[in-house]
């Protein structure tokens, strides 16, 4: 399986308190409100797509779905194929669901531990100009919008499955301790799984981390580190819970700190990450999270 998924594209999540992601996406993070099909969501813009996080309100916090961009129907029949003969039911969605994501086509699937992934292509885009309040500008493009941390319980049938079928390239991987993670000391190592599908350094990252909220983190990275600083000023101002200093990452030296939503899980915002190029690319292991900083607080630790 080759290069079919192109970026990570946008997530939906369901939460108790739609009005205060408006808040927080808006005033915090530096994103701009968008308009959409459902009166009682929060669309929350980077760039020129309608959406790239979108807020349906709901019984409880969590990450309905990650969203994949790929970048013709031709590419999603192939990738339809590629699962469906990995034996994975593959669900094609209904015109509802196209017209509530603006997106000609999309299937979606759920991965080995059950996180719901959605693979589209043809996104409409919107003819009004993305316009930040507090003037950040992200980095999204061909780099998409970010990375998404997600959990995998059987590390061994995640890696087989985002590698072989998805055909993600593995960019890193960083051996975890059990006992920091508060989790039951254990004879097997636990592994951390960063995987690319661009040019962005991981897209996706795997993580043997129970997340009640389906997600650990979503990193968004903007065009300066000064967007950097004036988001921590921002979460000062609007009390937004930092749950991390600010530090370099080991394995793609971004520039980040990360910041509790009203949903529970956690934003790393960041700039300066790294790209790769597949054809020189070597995975290594990195064995410490952070160049520096990075002093996680509160929460648990993530
Ligand atoms: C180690 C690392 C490299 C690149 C990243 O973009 C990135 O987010 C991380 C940190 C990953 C990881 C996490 O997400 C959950 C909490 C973790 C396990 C820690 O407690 C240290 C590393 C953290
Ligand atoms: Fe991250």
């Amino acid at each position: 399986m080759s290069n079919l998924i192109r970026s990570l594209g946008y997530l939906r999540v369901e939460a108790t308190d739609p009005p205060a992601w408006r808040e927080f996406g808006v005033k915090v993070l530096g994103m701009a409100d968008g308009r959409g099909p459902d009166q009682q969501a929060v669309y929350l813009r980077m760039d020129d797509l309608p959406a790239r996080i979108v807020v349906v309100p709901g019984e409880r916090d969590r990450l309905a779905a990650s969203g994949w961009e790929l970048a013709d129907p031709a590419a999603m029949t192939r990738l339809a194929a590629a699962l469906e003969e990995a034996g994975y039911a593959v669900k094609p969605a209904g015109a509802d669901e196209l017209a509530d994501r603006r997106v000609s086509h999309l299937i979606s699937v759920d991965d080995p531990a059950g996180n719901r992934l959605e693979f589209f292509c043809g996104a409409a885009l919107d003819t009004r100009p993305f316009l930040s309040a507090t003037g950040t500008r992200f980095v999204t493009g061909v780099q998409g919008m970010g990375h998404a941390v997600l959990p995998a319980r059987d590390d061994a049938a995640s890696l087989r499955f985002y590698t072989e079928v998805l055909g993600f390239r593995l960019r890193d991987s960083m051996r975890l301790v059990p006992e920091h993670l508060g989790l039951p000391p254990g004879d097997r190592p636990l592994w951390m799984r960063f995987l690319g599908c661009g040019p962005r350094h991981h897209s996706v990252a795997l993580a043997p981390i129970p997340a009640p909220t389906g997600l650990i983190h979503l990193m968004i990275e903007t065009e300066t580190l000064d967007d950097v600083g004036r988001a921590i000023d921002r979460c000062g101002r609007h009390r937004a819970p930092m749950i991390s200093t600010l530090g370099r990452h080991a394995n793609d030296e971004m520039v980040s700190f990360y910041v509790r939503t009203p949903s529970g899980f956690d934003i790393e915002y960041g700039y300066g990450g790294l790209t790769v190029d597949d054809s020189t690319w070597v995975a290594r292991q990195t064995t410490a999270h952070s160049v520096w900083g990075h002093r996680f607080s509160g929460g648990g630790g993530h």
